[in-house]
């Protein structure tokens, strides 16, 4: 394929899936997967350095922060790790190490890679000052709150030889038990469950409320120590020195002086780590020593002197005893595998347990569509072989052709027709997936429709899950997201659902009492508030995500230009295409949807964009460009960066040769500064920044 195809395609989904699992806690693909596109993309960039782009996912860490915690950059950027899945990989990283550090000798520090959230905690004078999330690796979210529920967290330490200002790195994680207990309450309630203890980490670690956060059971390991003074010499010194000041330091840690010691290391966490009461994936090495540490440095993504590596995902065989199909919320119809254990061949489906993977029992898993069940040439009865990654939506891998002769197999019919609603099935050209064009009647569908409008990303009504939308669904209280805001409390006080839980095989009531439906009420009142271009992402225009809604919104500001906008207007949008202008135009051209448009907006939803344009205050600045850095007496990071735009000029994120000016406030890394004076960027005060301002009003 075209490499420059290949690159694009390449980085378009590897930045989704990362908005996906950073912003939203949601893993639509395993994490070897991802690694895997990843190093594809590596691989490219590698042969081709001209396509390397400076924001490329092999560049960077992939979160990013939130509007709803105040940003903070960090002292010390928040690096990601290389990783690898296989052993070979693992002693090429070891023959990198030794090649630069010719001659010297070292050894490694292998510790448990639990998975959770990175965390950075800032301690001034022995007391705990400030929690900050990755977030893009410069800066995160400051969250301090929620991290001080942390019970093991020391908010104070005393010793007699810690510097005054110091940081502590971390992974915040839920323990197995808070996750199953949670999610059982999700449940019980109709919510939709995490998919696995990370994702739940990461949401409990942003909510607003800091006594829910400390609900959930939040705990944390340390494992690593920085600080301007020289105080120790080794990783080892820290880990033994934060142990001793009280820090809850990542367990199970072990000093190995041979690549081979590691592997062992590695071989016997395999299994062993399931019986560890928090999700692990993988062994991080490190190079022990600080002085080779600083001699091997580190890529702008990751650090030269460690690597994770990560264990695989778990694959078995299992029993495809039938195939059952699913409609999604746009149509589109997905056949799932239902399994059973290859000795449970002879049991009554209702009975049988299916597969134990990565600590659970298995008996579905998707089938993607129907090119997937031709490229397995899949049969009923036929011994397949099931992988489950993480806690990602198991998959069926290959088909165990030598069982085939063995024992009776059958033909697969995909239907012709839609499980659900009946209507016949269509396939446009170019795609693989059969739809159910039934889009107004077809209840999976309407459904979907209404649990897409209510995501973070959209309205953000999270007193409303899925359990709670089908519940109001069946009952005919809604049909379309409009319906949404005509509940009255006396609809949805004392509703009732039993809830069939397949993994234990009981069923259990959910009714609504009244903290439930004042919650649902509120979340849904509040929504009103949220921004026109989450209105137009959850609206569920095709090829309208989250990214593409925000260009809209604030290209065309609000929902009357946006509707009446021709093919034209529509793609003169930067980086709007004809496919989207198509789909938008006919999304506002039928009846119903317009129906829908003037409902939600007499009941009061946002419908123009709320930020204002910037004013311009002239043109001293123009063709200028700025750093913002650190913290500013007298303004936020934010003004000063309107300041700049009012009069002209341009405020960057980086720091390279062409910059003009880094505007520097207190605290900001060092790293930064001393580049921008390698570089002769000339660096400003808050009071030069105003005085220049000045200057040029005066002229
Ligand atoms: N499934 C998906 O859709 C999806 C999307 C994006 C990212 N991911 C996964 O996330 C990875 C990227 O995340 P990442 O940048 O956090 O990298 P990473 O999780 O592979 O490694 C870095 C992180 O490991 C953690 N860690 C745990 N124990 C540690 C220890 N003892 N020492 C040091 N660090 C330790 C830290 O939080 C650190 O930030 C990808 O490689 C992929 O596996 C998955
Ligand atoms: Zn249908």
């Amino acid at each position: 394929m075209n490499p420059v195809v290949r690159v694009s395609e390449l980085t378009e989904k590897l930045n989704y899936y990362n908005s996906r699992y950073y912003q939203d806690d949601v893993s639509e693909v395993s994490d070897q997967e991802f690694d895997l596109l990843l190093k594809e993309l590596a691989e490219i960039e590698k042969e081709f350095p001209e396509l390397k782009k400076a924001d490329s996912p092999t560049q960077r860490v992939g979160g990013t922060i939130t509007k709803e915690f105040p940003t903070v950059y960090h002292r010390y950027p928040m690096q990601s790790l290389d990783n690898t899945y296989n052993e070979q990989e693992l002693r090429d990283f070891d023959e990198r190490v030794r090649k630069l550090l010719p001659g010297e000798a070292y050894e490694y520090i292998c510790e448990l890679k639990f998975d959770g959230i990175s965390l950075s905690f800032s301690y001034e004078n022995g007391v705990l000052k400030q929690g900050v999330t990755r977030g893009d690796g410069s800066r995160g979210d400051e969250i301090t709150e929620n991290v001080k529920t942390i019970r093991s967290l020391p908010l104070s330490i005393q010793s007699e030889n810690i510097p005054s200002v110091f940081e502590i790195r971390g992974e915040g994680f839920l323990p197995l038990r808070s996750f199953e207990r949670l999610n059982a309450e999700l449940d019980a309630t109709g919510d939709a469950p995490y998919a696995n203890p990370r994702n739940a980490a990461s949401g409990a670690f942003k909510l607003q409320d800091s006594a829910e956060t400390a609900r959930r059971g939040l705990d944390c390991y340390v494992y690593s120590f920085l600080s301007d003074d020289d105080v120790f010499q080794s990783h080892e010194e820290s880990l033994l020195a934060l142990k001793s000041w009280g820090f809850n330091v990542s367990p199970g840690w072990k000093k190995c002086q041979t690549i081979d010691e590691a592997l062992e290391f590695i071989h016997v966490w395999e299994e062993k780590r399931f019986e560890l009461p928090l999700a692990t994936d993988g062994i991080v090495l490190k190079v022990n020593s600080y002085a080779q540490q600083r001699e091997l440095g580190s890529t702008s993504k990751s650090p030269r002197w460690a690597i994770a590596f990560k264990y695989k995902a778990e694959n078995k065989p299992a029993l495809l005893r039938f195939v059952s199909y699913q409609v999604g919320r746009t149509g589109a119809v997905t056949p799932v595998a239902n399994l059973s254990g290859l000795h449970e061949r002879n049991k009554p489906y209702d009975k049988v347990k299916g597969v134990h993977l990565s600590g659970t029992q298995v008996k579905r898993a998707t089938l993607h569509n129907a090119n997937e069940l031709e490229r397995l040439e899949l049969r009923i009865g036929d011994t397949v072989f099931v992988e489950k990654s993480g806690e990602i939506i198991p998959k069926i891998t290959a088909v165990d052709h030598t069982q085939r002769n063995l024992f009776e197999t059958e033909t697969i019919h995909f239907p012709t027709h839609c499980p659900e609603c009946g209507t016949e099935l269509v396939r446009n050209e170019g795609e693989v997936a059969f739809y159910c064009p039934n889009d107004r009647g077809c209840p999976p569908q309407l459904r979907g429709k209404i649990e897409h409008f209510i995501q973070r990303r959209a309205m953000n009504i999270d007193s409303l899950g899925e359990g709670k939308i089908e519940l109001l669904f069946d009952k005919g209280l809604i049909h379309t997201v409009a319906d949404l805001y005509d509940l009255s409390y006396d609809d949805l006080f004392g509703l009732e659902k039993d809830i069939f839980n397949e993994e234990t095989g009981k069923t259990k009531k959910i009714s609504f009492r009244e903290k439930t439906v004042e919650n649902i009420l509120k979340g849904i009142e509040s929504s009103k508030k949220a921004p026109f271009k989450n209105l137009l992402f959850g609206l569920g225009i095709r090829y309208v995500g989250a990214t593409v809604g925000e260009k809209l919104a604030n290209y065309f500001r609000t929902m009357d230009a946006l509707m009446s906008a021709t093919m034209e207007e529509l793609v003169n949008v930067p980086e709007i295409g004809e496919r989207i202008a198509q789909s938008v135009k006919e999304y506002f051209a039928d009846p119903a949807n317009q129906v829908l448009i003037e409902r939600l907006q007499k009941t009061g939803l946002t419908f123009e964009t709320d930020d204002k344009p910037i004013e311009m205050e002239g043109n001293a600045l123009a063709g200028k460009t700025f750093v913002i850095s650190g913290v500013f007496q007298n303004f936020g990071r934010d003004e000063l960066k309107i300041k700049v735009e009012a009069n002209g000029g341009r405020v960057l994120s980086g720091v390279s040769g062409k910059l003009n000016y880094l505007l520097a406030g207190d605290n900001m890394g060092p790293s930064k500064l001393e580049k921008a004076k390698r570089l002769g960027v000339t660096i400003l005060s808050e009071d030069d920044f105003v005085a220049m301002l000045n200057e040029n009003f005066a002229n």
